[in-house]
């Protein structure tokens, strides 16, 4: 409104700010703005004697001032849609990289959970040293650690996966429709750098395991099963999840147990 109310209303949201109000930002109440307050203007009568009014539900509130962090998050977030969408050139047989997607999905199955864990089993039940059960019996702890893990944030934070995506997967858990964090990007990570420091190998061998877990990662937002963070959040997932294997790690001297029951089988 114009002329004295106008500005007498605009002094007094800033200056009468409820005190259980955010002092870092000015909100203003939806009840209280001119388009609600249509029929009671002027202010007149509401001097800045009044007492302050209560607080109203959240909902009836609107931030005009978003925090930093907020708008940060917001760019990054249209920022990861964005690039997740022109990323993915294989999402469709009809996209422009549609002719790549059987060699995507091969790389899917290479760090799907099922090779790895009857793999792994299966290597245990052949395996005829100590030390060679020892680091198996610790890879499938690894496993089994991250498929847990996955599937309590994915379940936490329950993230769609891109509207390009296709859902064909092979075997999945309920879980598995939320797209934070991607498991493939965890499961590369952590059984990149277990390979890497428990099998003695040559360079060009450890350089091929980088850029499988690498090329697997970025053929995720290819496939258009993810957007960008959800890989690059899986990587550093998968990653710190071998730093917990490794302080955790299993031996005959803390987990007996564990190996002499395999020992029987
Ligand atoms: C064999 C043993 C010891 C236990 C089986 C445990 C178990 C529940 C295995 C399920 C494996 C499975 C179906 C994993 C799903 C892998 C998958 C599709 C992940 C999704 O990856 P994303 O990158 O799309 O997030």
């Amino acid at each position: 409104g114009g002329g004295g109310g106008g500005r007498f209303e605009f002094q007094s949201l800033l200056s009468s700010r409820a005190p259980g109000l955010d002092p870092t930002c000015t909100r203003l109440r939806a009840s209280e703005s001119p388009v609600h307050r249509r029929g009671s203007f002027p202010l007149a009568g509401a001097g800045p004697s009044q007492a302050p009014p209560a607080p109203l539900p959240e909902e009836d509130r609107m931030d005009l001032n978003p925090s930093f962090l907020g708008i940060a998050l917001r760019s990054l977030l249209a920022i990861d849609l964005w690039l997740s969408k022109k990323l993915g050139v294989c999402a469709g047989e009809s996209s422009s990289w549609g002719s790549m997607r059987p060699l995507m999905k091969l790389l899917e199955i290479s760090g799907h959970g099922i090779p790895w864990l009857l793999g792994t089993l299966y290597c245990l039940s052949r395996s005829d040293s100590w030390a060679g059960r020892e680091v198996l019996m610790n890879l499938l702890f690894a496993l089994l650690l991250d498929l847990l893990l996955v599937a309590l944030i994915k379940g936490l934070v329950r993230r769609r996966r891109p509207a390009h995506n296709q859902m064909d997967m092979f075997v999945t858990l309920s879980v598995d429709k939320y797209s934070f964090p991607s498991g493939h990007a965890t499961r590369a990570a952590l059984v990149s750098r277990f390979i890497l420091n428990h099998l003695v190998l040559a360079i060009p061998l450890r350089v091929l395991v980088v850029l499988w877990a690498f090329i697997l990662g970025l053929s995720r937002v290819m496939l258009g099963r993810h957007n960008v963070t959800d890989v690059a959040f899986g990587f550093f997932l998968g990653y710190t999840q071998y730093s917990i294997v490794d302080y955790c790690w299993l031996s005959p001297h803390n987990a007996p147990v564990l190996f002499l029951l395999w020992n029987q089988q």
